[in-house]
This record gives structure tokens, sequence and C-alpha cells, in this order.
């Protein structure tokens, strides 16, 4: 340890808020969520204490024990016992307990100081224990213990200043290191009971208000309806909220667009600016609201603990489809974005029900899929009223994040048929309390989602959309040339010879043609026909969403949005695959699904459509 600097590393059992904690001491931003498993990685942050000296703080991934089973939880133990590779052992361990539920989490506190190092008890959610009446009698606690104990509240600043004067005063001395045998395992037990019998009185055992509210979330006909009726929902919102401000901002970049060109000489560079950035760019860009609203639900519904009833609810249904609850949540962040999706199978502890949910993961509809949706639904759904008040685009929409889970279903149901090894696991899991969502952690989750976006959108976006925009310009057309002279550039002949693939399920050389760009960030399908009907001179009038009703029948736009439902997913969820499971052969697998389900689910909706029209 050097002079002036000290390392921390912040453990405990999963959902006691090691995370928030480490937030409010670094000003780190990392996701907070009400369910077990959020953190899979070490997130390393660090800050100045009041001594100036700079503290390095570590958050580890929530483990019930030091004998780790899945990945994640392999990686907090190799930290705590100094094994991970390239990394000293902590100076100073904080271990986080959920002080409304210390007979679990004393249990992991015992289990860590048998480690032997320096540690510090931090008794968290104490606001939450007061509130239910629980009395701990902290001095007493630190005595037996052996090791400083702090109450804090880690969702407030003032709740953990205490734990930083700790951490930065003395160091507290070691407690002595016990070996780990089975005899030492069944004596914690007995310590547990010992402890608690000391130190805490516990008015009752659960939330009153909790139950009363399982009764309903939990139940198994209610409760399933419940959830229906809760996902529908925010897809409703998605489209009454969302398409206003995303019409707003479209129409702004229009104007935008047609004045910077009129202040421009005509040539290449303008048709840069106006038909690469303002079409192709502004027209992702438009979309930011959509995202935003969906994700203002998504994070609300993770902070109030109602997501972990949901995985128990469905927990049946996806043991019979070859999955288990567990995958629930992995699935869940898919919708965001598949790659952290993938990431959080990490506590999935059985390694074929892992892969079979980083299988299908990809099929849930990511965030980057929701501009494509939204334009062509904007373009070829009329906005109808659905029984009187659902908005018939948002029904589209919910049907194709539906389909994408009905297809996620028959493939789990399709591998649990074909493999070999059929037992099924019980799904373990704690139900989190019920809890109001932070305003604040909210409000982070939703600026990481908008930076996500933005960054895609002024790095690989920007990029493919100039490459697009250059493709569909370049070599200009011949002297006495007739047809547009797009038809001319090199996107023109790659066009018609992508074409000879996807005539079959209705797409015609421009849509072949987005493709390309999709398969390395989906949004840019949308820049990419925005730029390459705008370079053809088709969007000149009434916008993208005209151009395309001019150009394409409505049995194309449903294969197109039904191949997006299930196309095999971009590069980057590729190399996450291949990374997490560390087998080419997966990532082949993967995209040989994706890409058979993807056309054949598109050929038959085309056909279907053009003999239904
Ligand atoms: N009321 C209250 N809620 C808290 C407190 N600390 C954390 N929370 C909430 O508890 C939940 C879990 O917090 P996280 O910080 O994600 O927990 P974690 O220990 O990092 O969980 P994993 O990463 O899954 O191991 C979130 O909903 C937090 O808002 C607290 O002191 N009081
Ligand atoms: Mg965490």
């Amino acid at each position: 340890m050097s002079a002036g600097s000290l390392r921390i590393a912040l453990v405990g059992n999963p959902n006691c808020g090691k995370t928030a904690l480490f937030n409010q001491l670094t000003g780190g931003r990392q996701k907070v969520a009400n369910y077990a498993g959020v953190t899979v990685e070490r997130k390393e942050g660090r800050f100045t204490a009041p001594s100036g000296r700079l503290l390095h703080v570590l958050d580890l991934p929530g483990t019930y024990s030091l004998d780790a089973t899945s990945p994640d939880e392999q990686i907090t133990h190799d930290v705590c016992a100094g094994l991970y590779p390239g990394e000293a052992p902590p100076d100073l361990i904080v271990c986080v307990a959920d002080a409304t539920n210390l007979r679990l989490h004393l249990r992991f506190v015992l289990e860590v100081k048998r480690l032997g190092r320096p540690m510090v008890l931090a008794l968290n959610m104490m606001d939450a224990a007061r509130r239910r009446g629980i009395v701990i009698d902290v001095a007493e606690l630190s005595r037996r213990l052996g090791m400083p104990v702090v109450e804090t509240i880690a969702v407030r600043r003032e709740g953990v200043k205490a734990l930083v004067a700790q951490v930065d005063g003395a160091m507290p001395e070691a407690p002595p290191a016990q070996p780990d045998d089975a005899a030492s395992r069944a004596d914690l037990h007995a310590q547990v009971r010992e402890l608690l019998a000391a130190t805490v009185a516990m008015p009752r055992a659960t939330d009153a208000v909790d139950d009363a509210l399982d009764r309903w979330a939990l139940h198994p006909v209610f409760g399933l309806a419940i959830l229906a009726v809760v996902m529908f929902l925010v897809f409703q919102a998605v489209y009454s909220v969302g398409k206003p401000m995303t019409d707003a901002i479209a129409d702004g970049f229009d104007w935008m667009g047609t004045h910077v060109a009129a202040w421009m000489p005509a040539g290449p560079l303008q048709s840069l600016v106006t038909d690469g950035l303002f079409g192709g760019i502004g027209t992702v860009l438009g979309f930011l609201p959509e995202i935003l609203v969906l994700f203002l639900f998504i994070l609300t519904l993770e902070e109030s603990g109602y997501l972990p009833r949901a995985a128990f609810l469905l927990d049946r249904w996806m043991v019979a489809v070859g999955l288990t609850g567990r995958s629930f949540i992995p699935l869940l962040s898919s919708f965001a974005c598949a790659i952290p999706g993938i990431m959080g199978t990490r506590s999935i502890t059985d390694p074929r029900d892992r892969l079979a949910t980083i299988l299908v993961a990809p099929l849930m509809t990511c965030s980057a899929r929701l501009p494509v949706y939204a334009l062509l639904i904007g373009a070829f759904i009329p906005s109808h009223r659905v029984l009187g008040v659902f908005n018939l685009q948002g029904v589209v929409l919910f049907a194709l994040y539906a389909i994408g889970i009905l297809g996620a279903m028959l493939v789990g149901y399709v591998m649990k048929r074909i493999r070999r090894d059929k037992s099924e696991h019980a799904l373990l899991m704690e139900l989190p309390s019920y809890r109001l969502p932070k305003p604040r952690d909210v409000a982070i989750g939703l600026y990481e989602r908008g930076m996500i976006f933005l960054k895609r959108l002024t790095g690989v976006i920007l990029a493919l959309t100039v490459i697009m925009w250059f493709i569909s310009t370049f070599p200009g057309p011949p002297p006495g040339a007739t047809e547009p002279a797009i038809e001319y550039s090199i996107a023109g002949h790659l066009g018609r010879a992508l074409q000879h693939i996807f005539a079959p399920i209705g797409f015609n050389w421009q849509i072949s043609l987005s493709l390309i760009p999709a398969f390395a960030a989906r949004e840019t399908a949308v820049a990419a026909l925005a730029t390459v009907y705008a370079v053809g001179g088709d969007a000149a009038t009434g916008g993208l969403g005209h151009a395309l009703t001019v150009n394409f029948p409505l049995a194309s736009a449903l294969s197109l949005l039904v191949w997006f439902a299930f196309a095999p997913q971009c590069m980057s969820t590729l190399a996450v695959i291949r990374r997490e499971t560390a087998s080419w052969r997966n990532v082949a697998i993967s995209f040989g699904y994706m890409f058979a389900l993807a056309y054949v689910a598109s050929f038959i909706t085309y056909h279907v459509a053009v003999w239904l029209s």
C-alpha cells in the first residue's frame, strides 16, 4: 500500500446496496436496481477522503457465499482472497449488509471475516430497518464481531458520511484468519443465531405492505394478468408520449436541413450535409424520445422490486421452454441491448441454462431496433383507435416485441428437445422489498441510456452514414444517363447484387443494401434508407416515411419488420457471444439459426401478405 492511498473492496450479498454505496462514495454512475445480480463485473472508482487520502473503491458482484458457483461470484471470491490476476488484495474490505435481512447477510459477514483481513461492516438500508421497527445494538454487534460497524443509508448523501469517516480513520485490526472446512461452516449458523439473539430486536419478520401487494402480484392468475397489462401499457405510452416528440424533432431537422442547404453551393458537399447528415443522422436522432420513454418505464419497474416477481411468475413457463426464471433478468436487459443482457447471464449458475439464455437473448427487441420499427410503423400502419382507446400503432409495436419473445420461447423449446441432459432446476431467488423508485437512480439510468444512443449516433452511425452517402453518390452517372444517378453508383450495383438473395422475401435493392450497415448497428438501416432515398431524390417531398410508402408495397414493409425481429444481431453482439462463451461454434450457431429463422418468417409473412392483398 502506498502511503497516500488505500484500496477498499465493497462486498456483500446481492441487492444489499453495494453499488448504491459505490456511486455515493465515488460519484460513479453504475447501474443500481432492485434485484439480485445487477453488477456482474468488478468496477473501480476513487475519491479523495477529507484527510486528503486517495481511496480506490472496488464495486463487486453480490454473492451469497464465498464458495463461488457462478462466474460473477468467482470474481468476488478471487478479489477478496487476493487471487484475482494482476491485482493485490484490498487493504480494507467493506462488507455491506442489508439491515432488514441480517439472518441471511450476517452469515456472509462471518464468512468474509474468516479470510483474516481488515474489515468494516456497513449496516445498510437503515432507513428501511427503522421503518419496520428493527432495533440493532450496533455497539454490541461491533464488539462481538470484533470489527467496526457503521450504519448507512446508501440512497442518501448524508447516509454515507459515517462510513467515509470510518474508512478514512485508523485502519481496523485484521481478525485472525480461520480455516474454511465443513465443521466451521455448520458452525456459522449457530454463530448467526447467537449474534441475532444478542443484538437485534425484530418486531416482525416481513413487511405487511409487501405481503399485501404480493398476494396480488404473485397470484397465479391475477399476477399474470397484471404483468400483461403493465407491459401493454408501457408500449402504449411509447407511442402516445414519445411519438409527438419524435415528430417535432424530425420536423426541426427537416427545417434546419433545408436552411443549411440554401446557404451552401450545390455539389457533393451540400449533398453530404443535407442527404447524409440531416437526412440520415437527423432521422435516427428523432427516435431518442421513444427510447427514453420506454426506459423510463423499464427503470421504474426495475427499481420498484416488481421485476423479480415477474420472474417468479414466469418461472414455470420459462422452464417449460428450456430456460429458467433466472434467465428473466438477463433477457429483460436485452430489451436495452443484447450485450448487457448476455453479460448478465453470468449470474446463471448452470452452464447449460446460461448458454440457452445467451442464444435467445438477441431475439429480445433491443432499443436499436426501435427506430426501424417506429419508422415503418409510422409510415405504413394507420394511427387508428382500436376498441376506442388503444392506438393501433402501439398495438403493432407491442406485437413485434411479442413475436421476439415467442420466437425465443420456440427456440428455447427446440433446444430443450434436442439436448441430452433434461434435468430442470428450481428457481431459488429472493424477492426484494417493494420500494418507491428514487428519481436520482432513474435519472442516472435514463442519462446513461441516452448517452449510449448519442455516442453510437456520433460514432459508428455517423461513420456508416458517410460511407453510405459516398457509395450512393460515386461514381456519378455517365454522360447522357437516363436513370436516376444512384442507379450507377457503387450502392446501386451492390444493392442489386444483394437483391438476388432478398427478392424472395420482398425486399427491393434499397432495403437489401441498408441491411449491410444495419449489421454493424441496427439503427443505421433508417439512416441508410434516408440517405439512399434522399440521394435518389425520392425523399425530397414528404420525408422518408412518404418515400417508403411510394416505393414499397405493404407486404414488403411487414416482411422487413419481421426480418428485424429475428435477423442475426449486430456484430458487437456476436463478439460478446464469442467472449462470454469462448467459442466460435456458438457464434456460428447463433448467426445461422437467426438467419434461417428470419428468412423463413419473412418469406411466409411476405407471401401471406401478398396473397391477402
Ligand atoms: N431504502 C433504501 N434502499 C437502498 C439503500 N441502499 C440501496 N438501496 C436500494 O437497494 C437496491 C439494490 O441496490 P444496489 O446498489 O443495486 O445493490 P447491489 O448490492 O449493488 O446489488 P448487486 O449488484 O445485484 O449485487 C436498489 O433498489 C437501491 O436503490 C438504502 O440504504 N435504503
Ligand atoms: Mg451492484
